[in-house]
């Protein structure tokens, strides 16, 4: 290519910039109005909701099925992501506690979902950013739930149990796990490797393959594996991408999860009813009494009605022993006719149902 073709293309690209920027920060005056227009309409003593999740689902679909290329749907939705996630902050910034520290698979589902121009807060633990919002200290928190490989965290399907929380959206995460050293790391002498509990047991053959004689030791997460590493000569962390930038460590070896589809779910929590998008999901918890063919009970609404189980999940209950809570998932919105019928019937069987929310199908 010549010098002369680049410097055209280059003034074009500037000239197309130009464009882009004027419409985004049309956009961004847009969401202004919009945020005074939710200010204007408030009924006396009501808190005016900026954040709108169903919205954002219309938009970002809207966004992926209008794409004719050659950037990807999902390139381009998440670029619509961050543009949205922007315009929000000028409304009202977010503020989102998620399972930290920094540099976890957790932190990059909020950023995922709820873009960078959040505040984000890391926690120790789950419960505790289940107390945070409960607390009302933040405004929404992000937890995980599940994983391909190793199945449910049970941490959070307690802490539902726990705290009256309402389930606003989940996101999905291809987990992709790396073994990482630092500048000091002695490759040929290591002797630990460090990563929680639920990474090592999703890279438990390769180990096994590569480095069956290491120590593994499980650390509160994956980031805090990374740390460790940073100051140590004679071991290595499992941990992803963000936790690698973080801390400045390397790759010795990539993607190194037993299975290639390994990911995992996580759940977006706090005290927002979302109303129907027409693509959602919601999730119960239900606890029935102790007598043979309760399960199939329970079951058999949602396949009668033709309602789309994605999840269920037993969990010993706080209140006696050898007594169970179910936590399902399925397709729909409990504002659904299909949907509330089914549940006014479950109701009728049950010991205790509460819906823990309704929410959009992840869009990303
Ligand atoms: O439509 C709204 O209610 C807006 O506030 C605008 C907007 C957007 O930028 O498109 C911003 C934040 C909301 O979460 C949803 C959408």
């Amino acid at each position: 290519m010549s010098e002369q073709e680049l410097k055209a293309l280059r003034l074009r690209i500037d000239s197309l910039d130009e464009k882009v920027l004027e419409l985004i920060s049309e956009r961004a005056r847009c969401a202004q109005e919009v945020a005074r227009v939710k200010m204007g309409s408030l009924a006396e003593g009501e808190v005016p909701v900026f954040y709108r999740p169903e919205r954002e689902a219309q938009v970002l679909k809207r966004v992926m099925e209008r794409n004719k290329g050659p950037l990807g749907n999902e390139e381009m939705a998440r670029l619509f992501r961050e543009i949205m996630s922007s315009c929000l902050a000028l409304e009202q910034p977010l503020k989102v506690a998620y399972l930290g520290p920094e540099g976890t698979f957790t932190q990059a589902a909020a950023m995922k979902h709820f873009g960078h121009a959040v505040i984000s807060k890391p926690m120790a633990a789950i419960d505790e950013v289940f107390r945070e919002v409960a607390a009302g200290a933040v405004n929404f928190g992000v937890v995980p739930v599940e994983n391909s490989t190793e199945g449910a965290v049970n941490h959070t399907l307690d802490s539902f149990l726990e705290h009256d929380m309402v389930i606003c959206g989940e996101v999905e995460l291809r987990i992709h796990h790396h073994l990482l050293v630092g500048e000091n790391t002695k490759t040929d002498s290591i002797s630990r490797i460090y990563s929680h509990a639920q990474s090592l047991a999703q890279c438990r053959k390769w180990l096994d393959a590569h480095y069956p004689n290491v120590e593994r030791i499980a650390v509160s997460s994956n980031a805090e594996a990374a740390k460790r590493v940073k100051g140590e000569w004679n071991s290595a962390a499992i941990a992803g991408d963000m936790a690698a930038g973080l801390y400045g460590l390397t790759r010795l070896a990539e993607k190194i999860e037993d299975r290639p589809d390994n990911s995992t779910r996580f759940l977006m929590i706090g005290n927002q009813e979302v109303p129907p998008t027409g693509d959602d999901k919601t999730s119960i918890i239900v606890s029935m009494s102790n007598r043979p063919g309760a399960l199939h009970e329970l079951l058999v609404p949602f396949h009668e009605n033709g309602i789309d189980l994605t999840r269920i999940e037993t969990r010993p209950s706080r209140s006696g022993k050898w007594t169970y809570v179910f936590f399902i998932d399925f397709a729909g919105h409990h504002r659904d006719p299909l949907v509330k019928s089914v549940l006014e019937q479950i109701s009728q069987e049950a010991v205790a149902l509460k819906v823990l929310g309704s929410y959009p199908k992840a869009v990303l």
